[in-house]
């Protein structure tokens, strides 16, 4: 299980490298730069191999001692996965032993999720049940919704990463990250959400993410700008 609990039994916010391609580089680097959690993007990993990505995480964990999210992200939700749902979802339980969370989109087929979730929980893995929009943010009750919705269908974490066209939309989404009373992580992407990246920790989002070689989503910061600018702020 990913640790989102402060020494001080304080909730604190981790700071999530992902990583592609040069994973055990960029993590080292990722280390070095301030990162709590590693993300392994395995959909940006060319041609993963089961037996390769257990040697990959195993040798990421034992040189950094950071902890590992395993995520596989599927196409309609931004994700590169070219090849069958099946595979994807295997790829996931290969190395489910191996790390400390798995992200599992919700917008996944209700079956295949319900089992990834308890596949996830089986290996005392924390369940992030994940909702991208890379065009819009929905309103407010919708985002409580969609949290609802991943909660009841077993997340440890819900995680929100939407796109606002307005600052607006901003404001809504650091709203319903201040009420919620359960962990999530919101993330506005984007220019005009990128200073979510550093403030919604504030208001209680348990996450936030940022890159090491090259961003993985829009509007992510470099993981030593990410730590830099949230100790300046927060
Ligand atoms: O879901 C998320 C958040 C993210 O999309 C971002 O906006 O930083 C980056 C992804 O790698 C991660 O899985």
């Amino acid at each position: 299980m990913i640790s989102i609990i402060g020494p001080d039994s304080s909730n604190f916010t981790a700071i999530v490298a992902s990583v592609s391609d040069n994973a055990y580089e960029d993590s080292i680097r990722a280390k070095d730069m301030g990162a709590d959690i590693i993300e392994l993007r395995i959909d940006l990993i060319e041609d993963p191999i089961p037996d390769d990505l257990i040697e990959l995480i195993r040798s990421i964990k034992l040189d950094t001692g950071l902890q590992c999210i395993a995520t596989n992200r599927i196409h309609i939700d931004g994700g590169k996965w070219n090849s069958s749902e099946h595979k994807r979802i295997e790829l996931l339980e290969n190395v489910a032993p191996y790390v400390d969370a798995i992200d599992i989109e919700l917008s996944t087929d209700k079956t295949v999720l319900s089992n990834a979730i308890e596949m996830t929980k089986d290996n005392n893995c924390t369940a992030i049940i994940s909702y991208h929009n890379f065009s819009s943010t929905p309103d407010t009750a919708r985002i409580e919704e969609i949290i609802d919705s991943a909660f009841s269908r077993g997340a440890d974490i819900a995680k929100i990463a939407v796109t606002p066209v307005s600052k607006r939309d901003v404001l809504d989404l650091l709203q319903v990250t201040l009420n919620s009373q359960k962990p999530v992580c919101t993330i506005s992407m984007g220019k005009i959400g990128k200073h979510t990246r550093v403030i919604a920790p504030f208001y209680g989002s348990v996450m936030t993410y940022g890159y090491v070689g090259t961003p993985t989503a829009p509007g992510q910061m470099r993981i030593d700008e990410l730590r830099s600018t949230m100790e300046l702020i927060l």
